[in-house]
């Protein structure tokens, strides 16, 4: 498996989330969102560092409630941005032209599987830029956002929901973050701005567990998923063998 780097943003304002807390800072079944996102990264062989953005504001409180975290790890802490994409452009500036491709994984997204980063990583490898979606499942309407009425049924025929990780060629992402000026559109993930240079971005089937932390019904969801997991991986054990009479197996 090729050599990556990971950019986490975790600098948003957590507005749609509400609360005092932002949402990669939370604990989510015992551990804070942005390091089960992280730590499924830096655990791998194949990851050369991974860059955690943090929002200026948030720093200090970060490293004092986190810092530990990331001793003995190849975590480097990196300034966010006021849009999500200056958060990545920021850490993207920090990785090395030796290092082939480049993963952007939200910290908001702590339910990625081991198997699905290297689905994603492969087909990047292979392609030059690959991203996790899924398709669209329900109907799709347009809705006038005063009146809340219903102008339109988007057919959603070939349509995705773009997850993360997100993996390209780091050469192709600094000459799309170079170029990204010329977009006259909100940009919302990487892979649009690959596209908007003209080369094709590859979809791997993802998974509706690695749903975006956005709202904090969300946060309850994804508490769901953990525990059902780990009641999963209880089951799965062999049951303890009973000692015989003499405290022999
Ligand atoms: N300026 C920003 C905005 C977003 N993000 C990160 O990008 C991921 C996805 O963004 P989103 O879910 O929109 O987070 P927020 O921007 O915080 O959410 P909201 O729009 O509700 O404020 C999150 O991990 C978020 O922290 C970031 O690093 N820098
Ligand atoms: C990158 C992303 O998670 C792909 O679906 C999404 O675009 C992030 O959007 P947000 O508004 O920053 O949450």
């Amino acid at each position: 498996m090729s050599q990556f780097a990971v950019i986490i943003p975790a600098a948003g304002q957590s507005s749609r989330f509400g609360g005092a807390e932002k949402k990669p800072f939370v604990t989510l079944d015992g551990r804070p969102v942005w390091l089960r996102s992280a730590e499924t990264f830096w655990s791998r062989d194949d990851v050369s560092k991974v860059y955690i953005v943090v929002a200026p504001a948030d720093r200090d409180d970060f490293r004092a409630r986190f810092g530990h975290h990331l001793a003995f790890t190849n975590a480097e802490l990196v300034e966010g941005g006021s849009e999500r994409f200056e958060s990545v452009a920021n850490a993207l500036a920090r990785v090395p032209e030796s290092v082939p491709l480049v993963a952007v994984h939200d910290a908001v997204r702590p339910l990625v599987t081991p198997a699905l980063i290297n689905a994603v990583v492969q087909s990047a490898a292979e392609h030059g830029a690959a991203m996790l979606a899924v398709p669209v499942a329900d109907t799709l309407k347009q809705v006038e956002p005063t009146t809340n009425r219903i102008t339109g049924t988007v057919p959603r025929a070939g349509v995705w929901q773009a997850q993360t990780p997100q993996v390209f060629r780091r050469d192709w992402l600094a000459e799309a973050y170079a170029a990204r000026g010329r977009l006259t559109v909100p940009i919302t993930d990487d892979a649009q701005l690959i596209e908007a240079l003209g080369h094709a971005v590859v979809v791997v089937p993802g998974s509706p567990l690695n749903f975006k932390i956005t709202t904090r019904d969300d946060l309850e969801l994804a508490d769901a998923v953990l525990k059902a997991r780990a009641a999963r991986r209880r089951e799965d054990q062999p049951a303890a063998r009973p000692f015989d009479d003499e405290g022999q197996w």
